[in-house]
């Protein structure tokens, strides 16, 4: 589903990550890795938020270097620590990705109702709790008709009710819509997360299979 060729990050010429010829298989697959080993850092490459050596692609041969905004309208991202202008409105966000990732206008009202943010989502996210702000940024990963969808520790902040219904937005896009899902997660997935996970690791400055 995501090919890595040759893939190489650095900062500042230090070697962060090496891949040289990997496929992430369709599904729902859990980088898993200590800290500071580089799981953000592969999952902001494949987000096209920062730039590496190398390439991805998706299964159907979509690249991110040869094909940038295609890829970008396929692979949607929620960061661990989700940051925005706190100017903006939940609702502005909303608009603003579903315009991005050609979304029909009401596609998040669902999302906006079953995470139960109706109280606040109008309001300027710089009055958001971290829980909210995390409810919020998770939400955007799901607008539009992402084949990927990357999340950066999902679990964080989240309080079990919410945790229950972020299970059942992944049960339903990957089980009606086959969207592939690629998270990191200090913390153990509990067993009413949906589906057969495969497990990768980061270490040794490499991503690989378990
Ligand atoms: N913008 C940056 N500039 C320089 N070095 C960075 C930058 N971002 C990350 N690093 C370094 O890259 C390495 C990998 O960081 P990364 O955040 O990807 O790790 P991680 O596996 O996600 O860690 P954690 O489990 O703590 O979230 C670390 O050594 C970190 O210090």
């Amino acid at each position: 589903m995501l090919k890595i060729t040759n893939f190489k990050k650095s900062y500042n010429k230090d070697l962060i990550l090496q891949i040289d010829n990997l496929t992430i298989e369709s599904g729902i697959s859990w980088i898993r890795g200590a800290n500071g080993t580089g799981k953000s850092t592969f999952l902001k490459s494949a987000a096209g938020i920062i730039a590496f050596e190398g390439d991805l692609s998706l299964a159907s041969d979509v690249s991110i270097k040869a094909q940038p905004v295609a890829y970008r309208k396929l692979v949607n991202f929620a960061e661990a620590e989700p940051v925005f202008p706190e100017f903006l409105t939940g609702t502005d966000l909303i608009r603003l990705f579903t315009k991005a990732k050609d979304a029909p206008v009401k596609q998040a009202d669902y999302f906006v109702e079953t995470m139960k943010m109706g109280s606040y989502v109008s309001d300027p996210v710089g009055t958001f709790s971290s829980g909210m702000l995390k409810k919020l940024s998770l939400l955007l990963a799901f607008i539009g008709n992402p084949k990927l969808i990357l999340l950066d520790e999902p679990l964080i902040t989240m309080d079990s009710q919410a945790l229950q219904t972020l299970y059942g937005w992944i049960d339903e896009y990957y089980s009606k819509k086959g969207t592939s899902f690629l998270l990191s997660s200090h913390q153990a997935l509990d067993e009413s997360f949906p589906h057969g996970i495969r497990e990768l690791l980061v270490a040794g400055q490499t991503l690989k299979y378990i």
